[in-house]
């Protein structure tokens, strides 16, 4: 089984861009947000709510483990804090794991997820100025779980189509 994982902050585009490389690698794509809402048939916000980020962290660490065990060949999105918690930026290290770093600057973060923060309960009730200030922080401080990958790919200034691009590049 070959597992092709795409990591990285909020907004820098796994969910997109998992998507996209799916379509031109015919390679099924898993988004683990989405399996994580599957499973408990809640939102990400309605999780963070009722349970609480903790409960969301251990959720998130025992779907993790049960996509890289899987036998199929997947393209998997992790959610912006998938690597910095429990192990799961060891089990970025497995046999089969390709790990990308989809590598974007504070500005295009914050250029991308200020019209797009209802779903993402960390930065939701925060305004401008509290958002541009907590990116640059969090970002500082989980870059150390990012810089694990294997491979990184700056996606500032890309299309989803170059970004995708620059991807199949490194599988080759
Ligand atoms: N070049 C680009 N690459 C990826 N996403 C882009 C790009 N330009 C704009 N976007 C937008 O940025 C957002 C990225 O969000 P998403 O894919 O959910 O990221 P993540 O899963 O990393 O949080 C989407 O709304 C997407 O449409
Ligand atoms: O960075 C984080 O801690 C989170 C990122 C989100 O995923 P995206 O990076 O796909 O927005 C989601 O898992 C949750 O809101 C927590
Ligand atoms: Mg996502």
């Amino acid at each position: 089984m070959k597992k092709i994982v795409l990591l990285g902050y909020m907004g820098c585009g796994k969910s997109t861009i998992a998507q996209n490389l799916s379509k031109i690698t015919n390679i099924p794509f898993l988004d683990l947000d989405k399996c994580i809402e599957n499973r408990v048939n809640l939102s990400i916000n309605e999780i963070f709510e009722q349970h609480g980020e903790i409960y969301f962290r251990k959720l998130e660490h025992e779907i993790f483990v049960e996509l890289l065990q899987s036998s199929e060949n997947s393209i998997i999105g992790l959610g912006g804090g998938t690597p910095c918690y429990a192990n799961n930026h060891e089990l970025l290290k497995n046999d089969g794991v390709t790990s990308i770093y989809l590598k974007a600057s504070i500005e295009t973060l914050y250029n991308r997820l200020v019209h797009n923060k209802s779903k993402r309960p960390l930065i939701a009730d925060m305004n401008e100025e509290e958002m541009r200030e907590f990116i640059a922080k969090h970002l500082f401080d989980r870059s150390f779980y990012y810089n694990q990958a294997q491979h990184k790919v700056t996606v500032d200034g890309k299309s989803v189509e170059e970004t995708v691009q620059d991807i199949i590049a490194i599988l080759a």
